[in-house]
């Protein structure tokens, strides 16, 4: 018996004008695994997490989520299949005119009809889990530094327990100790509570830490495909360049 995948790209194309970012991507999650998403910059990393969240729309292929192809649904249907998904984007992407619980609890207090003082309560919480004091929870963003902003925007992922989640470079700009917590916490997320996660790193600590299985992205393709325990034999050039950290010329 095969299992569905939590999450499936099949057959994904798309472009911008004349550039071909994805050209028949095909990718597959099963549930409750982590997989990391690696490749050059401008690749399609992120477009291709957009396209999964229905911020964009694929040329050709589907995204399957739990076996529903998610870009032929309704803006309804749309809002109810992304119930379960959490998303750390690139940069935090806070709202600046509300303070940092506000932000957090957003979708709870927007979407799931959570009261205010549950939700703030739920926030807290989530912010304690990446290391972010209660004190924190009434300031604004604007007020936070780059890597405090990055965990508050992780907290707002988590926040809703999420089955689903994807982080676009969760450990970038942060210091290695709170890094590391970063990655323990995705891991922890995937192991204990059985979440499926997709993240896109450039940081290959942080990929071996929080991935089951790594996939390089290059010219709108996955060329390579592994566990992490078989990063350092891979025998591709692109994934030894990263392994490596030297250029592949
Ligand atoms: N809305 C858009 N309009 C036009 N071009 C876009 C749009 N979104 C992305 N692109 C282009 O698609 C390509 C892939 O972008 P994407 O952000 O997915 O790359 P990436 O692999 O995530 O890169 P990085 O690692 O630098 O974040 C880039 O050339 C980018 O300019």
């Amino acid at each position: 018996m095969t299992t569905t995948a939590k999450i499936a790209w099949t057959g994904i194309s798309k472009r911008f004008g004349a550039q071909v970012v994805l050209d028949g991507l095909d990718l597959a999650v099963a549930p409750g695994r982590s997989l990391a998403l690696l490749g050059r910059s401008g690749q399609g990393k992120s477009v291709t997490l957009k396209l999964a969240l229905g911020l964009m729309k694929p040329d050709a292929g589907q995204v399957l989520l739990d076996g529903v192809d998610v870009t032929r649904q309704s803006e309804a249907e749309r809002r109810a299949s992304f119930r379960g998904i959490g998303m750390l984007f690139q940069g935090g992407a806070l709202f600046d005119s509300l303070p940092v619980w506000e932000n957090v609890a957003f979708r709870l207090i927007n979407a799931d009809g959570v009261g205010r003082a549950e939700a703030r309560e739920r926030a807290v919480e989530a912010l304690s889990l990446v290391k972010l004091a209660p004190e924190v929870a009434d300031r604004y963003p604007s007020e936070l530094s780059g890597g405090m902003q990055k965990r508050a925007g992780l907290a707002r992922a988590i926040v809703g327990t999420p089955s689903l989640l994807f982080f676009d470079e969760p450990t970038t700009g942060l210091d290695p100790i709170t890094a590391g917590a970063i990655n323990e916490l995705i891991r922890d997320r995937v192991t204990s509570l059985g979440c499926t996660a997709v993240s896109i790193t450039h940081d290959m600590a942080s990929a071996r830490t929080i991935a089951d299985e790594l996939a390089m992205l290059d010219n709108g393709r996955i060329v390579w495909r592994g566990r992490a325990d078989e990063l350092d034999h891979a025998d591709h050039p692109l994934v030894r360049a990263f392994v490596t950290g030297q250029s592949m010329e």
